[in-house]
């Protein structure tokens, strides 16, 4: 949708689409915030979309009806949690359980356990304290750990995550952990050349192997490392293509300073003459794309990278997995459980090429 969407809505997606399925679920719903943005698509405003039988997405209207990034979320929470208990208030069945992704959402669901009772568990997904940089947000920080000592449960994704993300926020956050590895469903194989018409402008020889990458624009991916390792590698491109999924940029007012700044970077790397025909750095590309791009990537003999300076848990390892496609992946956090679950790939010390 935006350059920040990734991985914790592909979750809340997934899992929802899993529990729904199964005999012992009679309804789940997914709630979230509405908002008007044509550009990002009208299904944003609809307040009720049934997704399939058991499974419907209910969004929340507040005053504010823009689209809003999530470090603008922040002053909106207050309406969204007034939203949320009204909703509630009229609904003829309350929720046995809320599963809350991200501290934002932990904020609505501790508030309405309070006014109903309902247990609450927490997924953050990804912790502020993990982050590298400098710029610790202490607001998100407090919710996050407000999250993991408040909520009834803590389900978690990685070893990782378990035993040292959570260990940052004290010992007694790590009181309510469960972890649970997430799986992505095994895809269909994608459209015959789907990848390869989104390609086919950009790469002279599609059919070389593809160093493929798809990650949003943000510093803790490290994608400019990748690019810069590449234009710095002669023999690297005389071997393979490289593709870099950065998120939907082609509309760069939507981009935050964070994202702006990396998709600049890229670009300045990679859109350069000696490179023409070798890389593909595609400003939008649709769901389809995605799983084409893995399937491409396989068939061509390629690998996926990750070469993240610290990442949560790692989807698209799973999701490399699923075509086929071995990985390279960072040692940092959760890929090392997944790679040594599946055997698809080696993972080595991101900062080995920090810039
Ligand atoms: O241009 C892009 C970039 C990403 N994606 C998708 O977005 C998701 C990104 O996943 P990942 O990089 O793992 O997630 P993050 O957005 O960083 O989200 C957090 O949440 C995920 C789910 O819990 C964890 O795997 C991550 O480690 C954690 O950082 C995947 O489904 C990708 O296929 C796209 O479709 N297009
Ligand atoms: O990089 P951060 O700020 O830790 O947040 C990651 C999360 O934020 C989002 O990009 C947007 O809410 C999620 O898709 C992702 O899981």
């Amino acid at each position: 949708m935006t350059e920040d969407t990734g991985g914790h809505i592909a979750y809340i997606l997934g899992a929802a689409r899993a529990q729904a399925a199964r005999g012992d679920v009679d309804l789940v719903q997914i709630v979230t915030r509405a908002f008007d943005e044509p550009t990002l698509g009208a299904v944003h405003a609809q307040t009720e979309q049934q997704v399939s039988r058991s499974l419907s997405i209910r969004r929340l209207w507040t005053a504010q009806r823009g689209y809003l990034s999530k470090e603008n979320l922040a002053a909106e929470i207050p309406a969204l949690v007034d939203a949320f208990l009204e909703d509630l208030a009229q609904t003829q069945r309350l929720p046995d359980v809320i599963h809350a992704h991200f501290a934002d959402a932990a904020q609505l669901a501790l508030e309405a356990r309070a006014r109903f009772g309902i247990p609450v568990i927490y997924t953050p997904h990804s912790l502020a304290l993990s982050k590298s940089g400098p710029a610790v947000d202490t607001d998100r920080v407090a919710a996050e750990r407000r999250a993991l000592l408040e909520a009834d449960a803590v389900v978690l994704s990685s070893r990782d995550e378990a035993e040292v993300q959570v260990a940052a926020y004290g010992a007694d956050a790590q009181a309510r952990v469960h972890r649970v590895s997430p799986g992505v469903s095994l895809r269909r194989p994608a459209e015959a050349g789907a990848g390869r018409a989104l390609l086919a402008d950009r790469l002279s020889d599609p059919d070389r192997p593809t160093l493929l990458a798809v990650a949003r624009p943000v510093a803790r991916k490290n994608l400019a490392t990748l690019a810069r390792v590449y234009a710095d590698s002669p023999a690297l491109q005389a071997r393979a293509n490289l593709v870099i999924l950065a998120g939907q940029h082609g509309d760069a007012l939507q981009a935050n300073a964070e994202a702006r700044a990396e998709l600049t970077r890229l670009r300045e790397t990679l859109e350069v003459p000696a490179l023409r025909g070798k890389v593909a750095l595609p400003p939008s590309h649709t769901q389809g794309d995605v799983a084409a791009l893995y399937d491409r990537a396989a068939q061509t003999g390629g690998v996926f990278v990750n070469l993240a300076l610290h990442e949560p848990f790692g989807l698209t390892m799973l999701e490399a997995a699923s075509h086929g496609l071995p990985v390279v992946a960072t040692q940092e956090g959760g890929p090392a459980d997944i790679v040594a679950d599946l055997g698809h790939g080696i993972c080595v010390p991101p900062a080995m090429w920090r810039r």
